[in-house]
């Protein structure tokens, strides 16, 4: 799914109008209406006290709207016009009368002693604020964002919580509505995906509010949500002909002394993932540990007994993983930037690897093209420097795989792959893949991937879709507490099944019967 700028459906939403010959406020109505059908089929006309607060522009506008729906449909609305300025956009003008035509005569709030009491048992609609907020929310209407989410009722947000950007950082984390739901317009917004301003919401839907279709398809964006729609094109079958030599070599290269079961985790998720044949390049003492954990994957001993001390190999991998459990001491560092110099094979980079990237960065120079790295934000901090907030720390991702030419997973709860000044933007995975060895099992699900002939960009992309997938069915066997790196492993296979599932019909009523 694609993600537009807010610049970008500010432009959607002109040509709509255009092109469709309607006024700028019938796309209002219809946009309103449709956060009403969406709130009205759940609540089924229950009479829970609706809280409407409606900031001056066209954000509060769609409040008013949707007020004047609720009410006439039966509703215990009280709709508030947050009077932060006294300039009305157009259409909130407009839809201020319509309301009042309706005979519901807004409550006008002008200040903190006119709070109204919410309480937690109640519903609140946030429409203060949209996409054309463009400074912090102070005074009064921050104290007030304040009181709503104090009361801890059920929040809707209309557009975006209010205080969110798009694509920019809040300037004050304070003056945020934290909602529990957000109701988009037309596509999802990069903040809800971020860790800083993501938690500021539960969770979204989008509301397609019939934007020209012709525009959207044809703008080109630079951030896409990827899910199964996304991934499935990706997939390459199996033929009925083939043979292991078809789907690569791979080798993975890491471990030492107490962390051979990175190893063991990267190699078994690389063959479980598809590839033909796995090695495992490791230091001596995990040598007979590995062939009996694992023993579908080959083992190649380092000479070092108990970290590796020196990358030589008498094979030709197709593709090599590199990094996980090695560790930082002098030899391996050195065996380590020997191996990089020399290296041609294309190369997925994890951990340790990474580590002693950061500290020798004349190395990056020479890296393959399009070789993956897969830092979590600890790691990313040592390559790239300190970020100022999520937004920044992902364009500085950007320039930084632009300068070496790499595809890089910024790993978290959404994680993003940045390769060519774009972004993907996962959207499985789950908390209980918080837990030790689930990166050393993505390094081996990307490899694996790479080794059948992915290319490296989707390899990753793929990759972590499918991992996330993977623990997110596990974790029904599971719980999140107890899923281990090793079940995600467990449950590849049911990730790819699951691939080609078509998702489960609406379920009446009456219990077990499908439309
Ligand atoms: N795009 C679409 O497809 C469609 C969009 N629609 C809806 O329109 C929404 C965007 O509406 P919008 O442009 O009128 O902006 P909105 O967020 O209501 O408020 C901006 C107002 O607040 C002010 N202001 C800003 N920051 C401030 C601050 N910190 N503290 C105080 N004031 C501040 C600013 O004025 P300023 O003071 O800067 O002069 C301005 O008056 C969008 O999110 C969606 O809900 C749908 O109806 C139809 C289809
Ligand atoms: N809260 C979460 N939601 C979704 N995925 C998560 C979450 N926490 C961690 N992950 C995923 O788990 C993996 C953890 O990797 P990493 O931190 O390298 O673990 P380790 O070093 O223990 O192997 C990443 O792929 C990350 O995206
Ligand atoms: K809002």
């Amino acid at each position: 799914m694609k993600i537009f700028t807010a610049e970008q459906l500010y432009e959607a939403d002109k040509i709509t109008i255009k092109k469709n010959k309607i006024a700028s406020s019938d796309l209002m109505e219809h946009a309103a209406t449709q956060v009403f059908t969406w709130i009205h089929s759940r609540m089924q006309g229950a009479p829970v006290p609706i809280h409407v607060f409606c900031g001056i522009g066209n954000n509060g506008g769609d409040g008013l709207v949707l007020g004047r729906h609720l009410l006439q449909h039966g509703y215990k609305v009280q709709v508030y016009v947050v009077n932060f300025s006294d300039q009305r956009s157009e259409d909130f003008l407009l839809n201020y009368n319509r309301l009042k035509d309706a005979e519901c005569w807004p409550t006008l709030i002008k200040g903190e002693g006119e709070f109204p009491k919410i309480t937690k048992d109640d519903i609140v609609v946030d429409a203060i604020f949209g996409l054309g907020l463009n400074r912090a929310p102070e005074g009064w209407v921050k104290a007030l964002m304040q009181h709503v989410n104090d009361a801890r009722a059920y929040t809707i947000a209309v557009d975006v919580p209010s205080g969110l950007y798009a694509n920019s950082a809040p300037d004050d984390m304070e003056a945020v509505v934290h909602a529990n739901m957000v109701l988009t317009f037309q596509a999802p917004k990069l903040s809800f995906f971020l860790p800083e301003t993501g938690k500021f919401l539960q969770s979204w839907e989008v509301l397609d509010i019939g934007l020209d279709p012709e525009y959207l398809n044809a703008t080109d964006v630079t951030m896409q949500l990827i899910g199964k729609q996304e991934v499935l094109p990706m997939y390459v079958p199996r033929q009925k002909y083939s043979h292991k030599g078809n789907y690569g070599h791979s080798l993975i290269i890491g471990g030492s002394f107490g962390k051979i079961g990175a190893v063991s985790l990267a190699g078994k998720a690389c063959l479980t993932t598809g590839a033909g044949l796995v090695t495992a390049y490791i230091p001596e003492c995990g040598y007979e540990i590995l062939q009996i954990a694992v023993p579908e994957v080959m083992v190649t001993s380092d000479p070092g007994k108990r970290q590796i001390a020196d990358i030589k190999f008498d094979m030709a991998p197709t593709v090599i993983g590199v990094g996980p459990g090695m560790g930082t001491d002098d030899q391996t560092r050195n065996a380590f930037a020997e191996f990089i110099r020399t290296n041609e094979c294309p190369l997925v980079i994890d951990a340790d690897g990474l580590n002693i990237l950061a500290a020798e960065k004349e190395l990056l120079e020479s890296l393959p093209a399009k070789t993956v790295l897969t830092p979590h934000p600890g790691e990313l901090e040592r390559l790239i420097g300190a970020w100022t907030d999520d937004f920044d720390k992902l364009e500085k991702t950007k320039a930084f795989a632009k300068k070496y030419d790499l595809v890089i997973v910024v790993k978290g709860a959404h994680s993003v792959t940045v390769c060519d000044q774009k972004l993907y933007i996962n959207t499985t995975g789950n908390p209980g893949m918080a837990t030790g060895g689930s990166g050393d099992v993505l390094l081996g699900m990307i490899t694996g991937l790479i080794s059948q002939g992915y290319d490296p960009l989707q390899a990753a992309v793929f990759g972590v879709y499918l991992h996330g997938r993977a623990a997110d069915i596990a974790v029904n066997d599971t719980s999140y507490q107890g899923l281990l790196a090793s079940d995600i492993i467990d449950y590849i296979g049911d990730a790819f099944i699951d691939l080609f599932k078509r998702p489960e019909p609406p379920v009446h009523e009456e219990e077990g019967k499908h439309e």
